[in-house]
């Protein structure tokens, strides 16, 4: 049997789907439910934050996160596999027509995503203000809290839609499938089976 933290939101969902191709059966979590049990996997459904959490501490064998969340949170766990899903870059956005000029001191920079910003600022010598925010990003630079954002990008919309444009992105993210060490070696067959399942399935998507 093993435990698998999925995030809420468009993630599980789309891993579920996975799931219910491979085997055939319908994975799905009742209402406000938290664990899904199967014959072969217990499900946990998790804040996207805290996948790594669960999986770090083997509250659960394996998870399934985006790039940019195990960038961030910088835990050691076993990255597996790209699921080639929740394709989207992180990039720095500020109000059109804007430029981004590092040579200006005290940049504010609001973002979710503080260590991935701090590294890219301390990687260029640049040294800025980071505000933390848990949402909402783009607002941020509207109201003069930020001169600019680190945050998701997919489509654009969101940015555009608030007067934003990217001015530099910094990674491109997707979705992987994440291991813990110790579960790696002590349920190796368990891990590898579903990883080879998983990976036929994204092999497949790929060759349409
Ligand atoms: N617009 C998007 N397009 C594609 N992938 C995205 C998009 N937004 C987020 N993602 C991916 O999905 C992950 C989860 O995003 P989501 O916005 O659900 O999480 P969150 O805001 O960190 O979680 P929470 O709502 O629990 O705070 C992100 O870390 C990223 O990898
Ligand atoms: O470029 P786009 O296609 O517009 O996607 C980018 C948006 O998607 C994410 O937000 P999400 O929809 O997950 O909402 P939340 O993070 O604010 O909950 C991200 O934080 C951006 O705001």
């Amino acid at each position: 049997m093993l435990t698998v933290a999925l995030p809420k939101g468009r993630i599980a969902k789309e891993t579920l789907e996975i799931f219910e191709t491979i085997f055939g059966d319908t994975f799905k979590f009742d209402d406000r439910k938290l664990i899904l049990e199967t014959p072969k996997f217990r499900f946990l459904l998790v804040r996207n934050q805290d996948v790594a959490t669960y999986v770090y501490h083997q509250a659960a064998d394996i998870g399934v996160v985006g790039l940019d969340t195990l960038d961030e949170q910088g835990l050691d766990v076993v990255r597996l596999l790209d699921l080639r899903r929740g394709v989207c870059k992180v990039a720095i956005g500020m109000r059109k027509g804007e430029k981004l000029d590092l040579s200006k001191p005290e940049l504010k920079v609001a973002t979710k995503m503080v260590n991935i910003t701090k590294r890219y600022f301390e990687e260029r010598a640049v040294s800025v203000e980071i505000i933390k925010l848990y949402g909402s990003i783009e607002l941020a630079p509207l109201i003069g809290l930020a001169d600019m954002i680190v945050d998701i990008v997919e489509t654009g919309a969101t940015m555009k839609q608030n007067g934003l444009e990217v001015v530099q992105d910094m990674m491109t993210s997707s979705t992987y499938l994440i291991a813990n060490k110790n579960s790696y070696i002590a349920k190796k067959d368990e891990v590898l089976d579903i990883y080879e399942k998983i990976n036929e399935v994204i092999k497949a998507e790929q060759k349409k």
